[in-house]
C-alpha cells in the first residue's frame, strides 16, 4: 500500500528532542549527489529546516561536550545559526547556505582525500621500513594495574569504556580527540588470562612484544591474535620478533587497503546503508517496510543468504530490475557480462539458499513521496543494504564485517525477543572502530508482554555496547513492528494473500512509532550525511595515525637506544679484537715454536744417547758368560744379540723420553691455547700411547753381522793391551810377539831372526824347538783365553761400522723426533685455528655491529622523521571541521 500520508512535522521521540525542537536552531544539511532535483531538495531542506534538529539533547546545555569528541561520527550540534524568526528561511536563503554546505563539503573531502594519500604514502613507507628494521611493537613490563593507569593517564590514550578493562576512566586529552569507544565484551575473557601471563613477563621482559595494557592504545595498527582457544597475550609472547614484524605488515597492509575503500567511500557520491542484525530479526521485513513495498523475501526461516542492495530505479536507466553478481565476478552496471538479470519477482530465487551469486542489486521505484522516501529523498543517492542474518555462517558473517568498512550508516536490527547475541556484540564491537553511533531498529515489539522492562533491558545492553548510542537512544534506538507497516506488494507478485500481512495497517501506533524511527533515520542518514559520511575517514585517519605516531615514537626511541648499546658495544669490541689479533700472532708463534723445540731437544737427546749406546756396548757387561772355546761360536752370537737388544732397548728408552716430552709439549700448547681461548680448547685430542706404535727399529733385521773367525783373535786389540800390561813374562811376551807375529802373518821371520841374534846360534839350535813350540802352544792358549775380552771389542766395532753406514743413529733420531713433531702439530694446529676463530669471530662480530649501527642510525632517522611527519599531517586531519557552521552572514540570508 502506497502511503500518502503528506510530510507532518516529524517530531523525535522523547522529551530532549521536543525541548530541542522548541529551543534549538534548524539543523544544517546539504545537498549532494545525483539523484536530487532542484525542487525535491528545497522541499527536503524546507522539512529539515523546520525540524527539530538531530539530538535535541544538545540543546541542554550540553553542546560544549561534542567539541572534545571532534570526528567522531555522530549527531553534532546544530551547524547552522539562524536568526530568529527566520526558522523557515526563503528559498534563496536555504540555495545559499546549501551552496556553502556543499563547498564545505567539497573542501573537508578534498582535504581528507590528501590526508589519506598523505597516510598511505607514509603506511608503505612504514611497511619497507618494517622489512629492513622489524619494527618493534611496543612492550612495557608487566606491572601492577595501578602503575598502568597512571602511565594511561600520562600518555594521550584511547578511553576505555567497558567494565572488563579496568574501571577507571583516563582524562581526555585536549589535543587528540577521544579514541574508540571499544565495547567488546569478548576481550574479557582475555583479560582474565592475561595477568597471569604477565607475571611471567615480568621474570623475562622479551622485547617487540606488545603487552595487554599497551595493546589497547592501538586502534588500527592492534595486532589482534585470537586463535586455537589460546589468548592474544599467550600468542604475542610466544611469537619472535620477526612474526611481530609480519603481523604488523599485515595490520599495515590492511590499513593500506582501508584507506583506498575510504577513499572511494568519500568520491562516491552515494550513501550507503547497511541493514544488518541476527538472524531472523526481521531485515528484510524492516527494508520492506521502509521502502512500502514487498521487495525482499521475508520467512520465518533464514532466508536472505547474499547481500541485496537496493537503489533507486533512476540509477538503472528507470527500469526495475535485479542484477545478480556471480560469486568472483566484480559488479560493473555498464558490463553485462558481470551480472545476470532478473525480474523483480524472481528475488526470491537468488536471495534463498544460493550458492552462485555473491550479492545482487535490486533498482527499484521508491513509491513514497521525496519527503518520506529513504531511497529517492531528492538530497542524495542511497542505497540500502540488506545483509545476510549475522550468525548464519562464519563465511557470511566475515562477509558482513568486512562489508560494513565501506558503508555511511549502520542500522542494526536486533530481535526484541532476543536481544543481542554474541555475534551482535562482535559486530557492534568492530563497528564502533570507525562509527561511534550506530542507528539500533530493536524490532518484533509487537510480540513482547512487558514492553517496558524490555526496552530498559535493551537500553541496558545498548549502554554496554555503545554509549555514545546509548547517549543518544532517543534518536538512535527505536523499538519498531515491521511487520505492522502495510506495503505494497511487488509488481508480479500474484497478490495472494500473505498470512503475514494480516493486521497490516490496523494499528496506528506502530505505524507512528515506526513514522518516528523513519524520520529519525533519515536525519541521521541525510543530514548529517557530511559527518557520516566524512567523519568515519577522519576518525580512520585520525586513528591510522596514532598508531603511527605511538609506533614512531616508540621506535625512534628503540633505535636511539639500539645505537647507543652497539656503539657501547663496539668501543668494548675494539681492543678485544686488537688483543685477539696480537695474540693470535704471538700465541701462534710460540705455539710453532713449542713444537720445533721439543722436537730438537727430542732429537738431540734421542742422537746422543744411541751414539753413546752404540759406542759403549762393547765395553758393557752384557751379563753373558763365556762357556769355553768349544762353545766360542755360540758365545759371540749371543753376544751379538745382546749388543743388538741393548742398542733396542735404549731407541725404546729414547721413545719414551719422547712420548714425556710430547706430553709436557701438549701441556704447554695446552695452556696456551686455555689462557687465550678459555676452557673450550681443553679437550684438544693428544694420545701419547697412540706414539710409536710400528716397530719401525727391526734391528736385527736391518743389521746382519757375521761372526768369522778373526773376531775370535783380536790381536791389534791384543797388542795394544800387552804394551799397557806390565811385568807379563818374556815367554810370554816371546810367545806374544811370535805368536803375535805368527798368527800376525808375513813378518814372522824377522822375530825367529830377532831371537837368533839374541840367543846365539848354539844355544838357538837347542833352545828353538821346544822354544817354538812353547811360544806357539802359549800364544794360542792366550789369544783363546783372551776371547771374552777382544770379542765384544771386535763385534761392537763392526756392529759400529755397520750402523754407521745406515746412518742408524741419526735416522732413528731424526723418526722419534718427527713423531714428536706430528703428535704436537695437531693440537698446535687446533689452538692456531682457535686463535684464528677467535679474531674472525670477533671480526664478524664487528661486522655485524656495525651494520646493526648503520641500520638502527637509519631507522632512528626514519622513524625521528616518521614522528614529525605522522604528527604534522594528524594535526592537518584534526583541522578538518566537519562541525562548523555556515558563515552567518550566509546563514542570515545576508
Ligand atoms: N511479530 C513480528 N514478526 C516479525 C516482525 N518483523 C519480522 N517478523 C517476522 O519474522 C520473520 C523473519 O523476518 P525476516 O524479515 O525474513 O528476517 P530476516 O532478519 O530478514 O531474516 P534473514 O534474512 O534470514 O536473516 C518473518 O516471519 C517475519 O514475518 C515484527 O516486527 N513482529
Amino acid at each position: 500500500m502506497n502511503s500518502d500520508k503528506q510530510p507532518e512535522n516529524p517530531s523525535t521521540p522523547g522529551e530532549s528532542s521536543s525541548s530541542g525542537r522548541d529551543n534549538g536552531p534548524p539543523p544544517g544539511y546539504m545537498t549532494v549527489g545525483t539523484g536530487s532535483t532542484p525542487e525535491a531538495a528545497a522541499r527536503l531542506i524546507s522539512m529539515l529546516d523546520q525540524d527539530s534538529g538531530y539530538g535535541g539533547s544538545i540543546t541542554d546545555g550540553e553542546a560544549g561536550r561534542w567539541h572534545n569528541n571532534i570526528g567522531e561520527d555522530r549527531p553534532g550540534a546544530p551547524p547552522t545559526p539562524v536568526l530568529p524568526g527566520s526558522s523557515t528561511g526563503s528559498a534563496e536563503q536555504d540555495k545559499q547556505r546549501s551552496h556553502v554546505l556543499q563547498l564545505r563539503y567539497n573542501q573537508n573531502k578534498n582535504a581528507l582525500g590528501r590526508a589519506i594519500h598523505g597516510t598511505i604514502d607514509i603506511l608503505k613507507g612504514f611497511q619497507e621500513e618494517n622489512l629492513k628494521w622489524p619494527a618493534h611493537y611496543p612492550t612495557i613490563p608487566a606491572e601492577s594495574k595501578q602503575t598502568s593507569h597512571i602511565r594511561s593517564q600520562s600518555r594521550p590514550g584511547l578511553a576505555h569504556t567497558q567494565s572488563a578493562m579496568g574501571d577507571f576512566q583516563p582524562p581526555r586529552s585536549p589535543d587528540r580527540p577521544r579514541g574508540l569507544r571499544r565495547a567488546g565484551t569478548s576481550l574479557g575473557p582475555d583479560f582474565e588470562a592475561e595477568s597471569s601471563a604477565a607475571a611471567e613477563k615480568e621474570q623475562k621482559p622479551e622485547p617487540r612484544l606488545i603487552t595487554p595494557q599497551l595493546a589497547h592504545d592501538f586502534s588500527v595498527l592492534k595486532l589482534e591474535l585470537r586463535m586455537g582457544g589460546r589468548t592474544q597475550t599467550d600468542l604475542v609472547h610466544s611469537l619472535e620478533k620477526g612474526s611481530i614484524a609480519s603481523l604488523l605488515d599485515g595490520q599495515i597492509q590492511q590499513s593500506v587497503r582501508h584507506l583506498y575503500a575510504i577513499k572511494d567511500r568519500i568520491e562516491d557520491t552515494s550513501s550507503k546503508v547497511l541493514v544488518t542484525g541476527d538472524l531472523n530479526a526481521g531485515k528484510s521485513t524492516f527494508c520492506n517496510a521502509l521502502l512500502r513495498r514487498k521487495v525482499l523475501p521475508e520467512d520465518q526461516q533464514p532466508c536472505t543468504s547474499i547481500f541485496c542492495e537496493v537503489l533507486d530505479f533512476r540509477e538503472n536507466g528507470g527500469v526495475e530490475e535485479v542484477h545478480a553478481v556471480p560469486l568472483g565476478s566484480v559488479y560493473n552496471r555498464h558490463d553485462e557480462s558481470t551480472y545476470t538479470v532478473f525480474a523483480l519477482k524472481d528475488l526470491e530465487k537468488i536471495v534463498i539458499d544460493n550458492e552462485h551469486f555473491s550479492q545482487c542489486k535490486i533498482y527499484i521505484q521508491d513509491i513514497r513521496s521525496v519527503d518520506e522516501s529513504l531511497l529517492n529523498n531528492g538530497v542524495v543517492d542511497i542505497a540500502l543494504i540488506d545483509a545476510p542474518g549475522l550468525n548464519a555462517d562464519s563465511v557470511k558473517t566475515t562477509a558482513v564485517f568486512a562489508r560494513q568498512e565501506e558503508i555511511d550508516v549502520v542500522v542494526f536490527v536486533v530481535s526484541a525477543a532476543n536481544h543481542f547475541t554474541e555475534s551482535a556484540k562482535n559486530f557492534i564491537f568492530t563497528a564502533a572502530r570507525e562509527k561511534a553511533y550506530i542507528f539500533m531498529v530493536v524490532n518484533g515489539f509487537d510480540v513482547i508482554r512487558d514492553q517496558q522492562r524490555c526496552k530498559e533491558m535493551i537500553l541496558k545492553q545498548v549502554h554496554g555496547l555503545s554509549p555514545a548510542t546509548f547517549k543518544e537512544s532517543s534518536e538512535l534506538v527505536h523499538f519498531v513492528s515491521s511487520n505492522a507497516i502495510p506495503v505494497n506488494n511487488s509488481p508480479g507478485d500474484d497478490g495472494d494473500d500473505d498470512p503475514s500481512d494480516k493486521g497490516k495497517g490496523k494499528n496506528p501506533e506502530k505505524e507512528r512509532d515506526f513514522g518516528d524511527m523513519e524520520t529519525s533515520l533519515r536525519r541521521f542518514v541525510l543530514e548529517k550525511r557530511a559527518r557520516s559520511k566524512l567523519a568515519p575517514a577522519k576518525t580512520y585517519l585520525l586513528n591510522v595515525l596514532g598508531d603511527v605516531h605511538n609506533l614512531a615514537t616508540v621506535n625512534r626511541d628503540v633505535a636511539q637506544s639500539e645505537l647507543e648499546r652497539v656503539k657501547k658495544e663496539l668501543d668494548a669490541l675494539e681492543p678485544e679484537f686488537e688483543e685477539s689479533k696480537k695474540s693470535r700472532t704471538e700465541a701462534g708463534e710460540t705455539v710453532d715454536r713449542l713444537v720445533e723445540d721439543t722436537t730438537s731437544e727430542v732429537y738431540g737427546h734421542t742422537r746422543d744417547t744411541l751414539q753413546n749406546c752404540i759406542t759403549k756396548v762393547g765395553e758393557q757387561d752384557l751379563g753373558i758368560e763365556y762357556p769355553g772355546l768349544l762353545s766360542a761360536y755360540q758365545y759371540a752370537e749371543d753376544i751379538k744379540d745382546s749388543m743388538l737388544h741393548e742398542i733396542t732397548e735404549t731407541v725404546r728408552l729414547c721413545e719414551e723420553n719422547a712420548r714425556t716430552q710430547a706430553a709436557q709439549g701438549y701441556n704447554g700448547i695446552k695452556n696456551l691455547g686455555i689462557l687465550h681461548l678459555g676452557n673450550m680448547h681443553t679437550d684438544i685430542m693428544f694420545r701419547a700411547d697412540r706414539m710409536y706404535r710400528r716397530s719401525a727399529h727391526a734391528l736385527a733385521r736391518q743389521v746382519d753381522i757375521d761372526i768369522e773367525l778373526w773376531d775370535f783373535f783380536d790381536v791389534a786389540s791384543l797388542w795394544e793391551r800387552q804394551e799397557k800390561v806390565a811385568g807379563t813374562g818374556m815367554a810370554v811376551t816371546v810367545a806374544g810377539v811370535v805368536g803375535g807375529r805368527l798368527v800376525g802373518g808375513v813378518g814372522w821371520l824377522d822375530g825367529a831372526l830377532g831371537a837368533a841374534k839374541i840367543v846365539g846360534s848354539n844355544n838357538l839350535r837347542r833352545l828353538i824347538i821346544p822354544g817354538l813350540i812353547a811360544g806357539v802352544a802359549i800364544g794360542v792358549s792366550y789369544i783363546l783365553a783372551s776371547v771374552p775380552k777382544s770379542l765384544p771389542h771386535r763385534l761392537s766395532a763392526k756392529l759400529s761400522t755397520q750402523l754407521a753406514a745406515i746412518d742408524y743413529t741419526h735416522s732413528n733420531a731424526f723418526r722419534i723426533s718427527s713423531e714428536v713433531r706430528r703428535a704436537l702439530k695437531g693440537p698446535a694446529k687446533e689452538v692456531q685455528i682457535g686463535l684464528q676463530r677467535n679474531v674472525e669471530k670477533l671480526q664478524l662480530k664487528r661486522e655485524e655491529n656495525d651494520k646493526l649501527r648503520a641500520e638502527a642510525s637509519e631507522a632512528k632517522k626514519y622513524f625521528s622523521n616518521l614522528f614529525r611527519t605522522s604528527s604534522e599531517l594528524r594535526q592537518n586531519v584534526q583541522r578538518i571541521d566537519l562541525e562548523a557552521a555556515p558563515p552567518a552572514a550566509v546563514s542570515a540570508g545576508l
